[in-house]
């Protein structure tokens, strides 16, 4: 049997005298989608950002098990290293999408550029697959040349999703990726991620506070307050029977009084 593709082991992060994230660990198989859920400050964001290798943690390792070159821990690779490894076998999806877009250039380049990372050389499958791809996230074709900087926040989200999945990573980060984004394109946002995600069969790290996001795209959940996991196990049992004083009032705050 395969072993975990990322493993948090006791991961701590420290922002002055504040603990953002305290001794996180956990291991995350191929295929699986891990929900991480709190409320505003609870550290999930930080977490993230510490498993990507985009923040430093003051303890704890991130290991991650690469195509290649076998088991690596994050923290350790050379900073050339750890990107090539963001650019080719991750994907990160951002709450804002112009943080995760180059706005100055067209879709058709933000799309393309990241199966050139991945090798792709020839202009006329490069431009086709991001047809392809523009087509899937339900944007219209004829949009390829424009800007994102023209585009609806919505189409700059899933613009942001066809950029990530075009190289097929292995593993997707995902930071609240309907946030911010009004209810009715969130929902067909959600609706394209759960597609993609079943379709791809992606292993992916989800953060959101949105416990119906959770319910939808994940499998596994870490419940996080005060920086701490007070809770993890499978999503519809955490959700269903929580067992820990905090989710419970987190899952009846969304219930229907
Ligand atoms: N760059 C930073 N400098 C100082 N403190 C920080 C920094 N980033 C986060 N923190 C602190 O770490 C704690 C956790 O923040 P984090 O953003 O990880 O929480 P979160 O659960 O993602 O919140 P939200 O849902 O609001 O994004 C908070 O107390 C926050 O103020």
């Amino acid at each position: 049997m395969r072993g975990p593709l990322l493993s948090a082991c006791g991961v701590t992060k420290r922002f002055g005298g504040r603990i953002a994230c305290r001794d996180v660990s956990f291991d995350l198989w191929p295929g699986e989608v891990l929900g991480i859920v709190g409320e505003s400050g609870s550290g999930k964001t930080t977490l993230l950002n510490c498993l990507a290798g985009r923040l430093a943690p003051d303890g704890g390792s991130v290991t991650y098990e690469t195509l290649s070159a076998g088991i690596v821990d994050v923290h350790h690779l050379s900073e050339a290293r750890r990107r090539l490894l963001a650019r080719t076998e991750w994907g990160f999806v951002n709450q804002d999408a112009r943080d995760g877009l180059r706005m100055g250039v067209s879709a058709g380049a933000n799309i393309g550029e990241r199966l050139m990372a991945v090798g792709a050389r020839h202009y006329g499958e490069i431009r086709r697959e991001a047809i392809d791809w523009m087509t899937r996230v339900e944007i219209d074709a004829d949009r390829l040349d424009d800007r994102p900087t023209t585009y609806s926040g919505g189409m700059r989200q899933r613009l942001q999703i066809a950029r990530n999945l075009v190289s097929k990573p292995r593993l997707v980060f995902m930071d609240e990726p309907t946030g911010g984004l009004d209810v009715s394109v969130q929902a067909r946002i959600l609706d394209l991620l759960r597609g993609l995600v079943e379709g791809l069969h992606l292993s992916a790290v989800l953060v959101t506070h949105d416990l119906g996001v959770a319910r939808l795209l994940t499998h596994r959940l870490m419940v996080m307050q005060g920086g701490m996991v007070v809770e993890q196990g499978l999503t519809d049992q955490v959700l269903d029977d929580p067992q820990h004083a905090y989710t419970q009032m987190l899952v009846a705050s969304i219930l229907p009084v």
